[in-house]
C-alpha cells in the first residue's frame, strides 16, 4: 500500500527542509509544489499578464509545459534555476496562485505526480485538494517572525541582498493571501496533525512526523 503524506503550512515554517528529509529516510518521492507555484507566477508576470485575467492566464497556460523528472523542474524543456526562490517569485506565486485556472492547471499536474507511489508532497493545499486520502496530514506552523528570520537567513546565505523587516511584511501577506483566497485556501485539513516548528529543531520535527508515519503507514525505516 503506497503511503502518502501531505505537509501544508505557511511560508517558512519548514515543510521543504522536512519534507526532503523525510522523503530521504523513507526512500519515497518528495514534491514541492510551491515550487510550480513560483514558476507559474515567475513566467506570467513576465509576460506582463494581469493576474485577474482568466483569459490571458489561460491564452499562455496553453502554450506552457512543465516537466517533473528526477527532482528537477523545467518549463518548456528548459532546466528551472534559483531564479524561482527569491522572496519576489514567492510574491508573483501568491498572487496568480490565486487564480482559478491556475490552480485548476497545477493541481492537475501534482494529482499526476502524486497518484500509484509513495510520496511527501508539500505546500498550502496538498491535504485539502491535491492527496485529500493521504494516510499522513501535518499542518506545518511557526510564529511570522521565526518564520523571517529563517527566510532571512536561507537568503542571505544564497548571498541575496534581503531586509528582515520587508521580508516580515511579505511573509504577512502571503499568509493572509493565501489563508483567504476563494480557491484552495491554506486551511488546516480537518485530519491534519498540527505542529509548531518555532521552537523545534528540524531534527526533532522530522521525528515528530516519522513516529506518526511509522504508525499510520506501516513503514519499518
Ligand atoms: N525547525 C527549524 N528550525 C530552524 N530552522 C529551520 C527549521 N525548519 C526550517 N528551517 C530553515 O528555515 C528556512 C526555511 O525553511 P523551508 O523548509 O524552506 O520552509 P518552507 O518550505 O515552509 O517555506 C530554511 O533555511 C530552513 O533550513
Ligand atoms: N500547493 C501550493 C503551494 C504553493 N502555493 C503558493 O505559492 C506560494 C509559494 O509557495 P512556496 O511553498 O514556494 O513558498 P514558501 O513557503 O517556500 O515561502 C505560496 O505563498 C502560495 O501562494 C499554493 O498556492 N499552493
Amino acid at each position: 500500500m503506497h503511503c502518502k503524506i501531505a505537509i501544508d503550512g505557511p511560508a517558512g515554517s519548514g515543510k521543504t527542509t522536512v519534507a526532503r528529509e523525510l522523503a530521504k529516510r523513507l526512500g519515497i518521492e518528495y514534491l514541492d509544489t510551491g515550487a510550480m507555484y513560483r514558476i507559474v507566477g515567475l513566467y506570467l508576470h513576465n509576460c506582463g499578464v494581469n493576474p485577474d485575467s482568466t483569459e490571458e492566464i489561460e491564452k499562455i497556460l496553453n502554450e506552457v509545459s512543465i516537466e517533473y523528472k528526477d527532482g528537477e523542474y523545467y518549463l518548456n524543456g528548459k532546466k528551472i534555476g534559483d531564479e524561482i526562490r527569491t522572496a519576489q517569485a514567492g510574491v508573483y506565486a501568491s498572487q496568480y496562485g490565486a487564480s482559478p485556472v491556475v490552480r485548476k492547471f497545477l493541481t492537475k499536474l501534482q494529482k499526476e505526480i502524486c497518484a500509484n507511489r509513495s510520496i511527501v508532497a508539500e505546500g498550502r493545499d496538498i491535504g485539502t485538494v491535491v492527496m485529500p486520502d493521504a494516510q499522513v496530514k501535518i499542518f506545518l506552523v511557526a510564529s511570522p517572525e521565526v518564520r523571517a528570520k529563517r527566510r532571512y537567513e536561507e537568503l542571505k546565505m544564497k548571498g541575496l541582498e534581503v531586509s528582515y523587516d520587508e521580508l516580515l511584511r511579505q511573509i504577512i501577506e502571503r499568509d493572509k493571501l493565501d489563508s483567504s483566497r476563494e480557491i484552495a485556501p491554506l486551511v488546516k485539513a480537518e485530519d491534519a496533525i498540527e505542529i509548531d516548528s518555532s521552537n523545534l529543531s528540524v531534527e526533532e520535527v522530522v521525528e515528530k512526523i516519522l513516529e506518526i508515519v511509522k504508525e499510520r503507514c506501516k513503514l519499518t525505516r
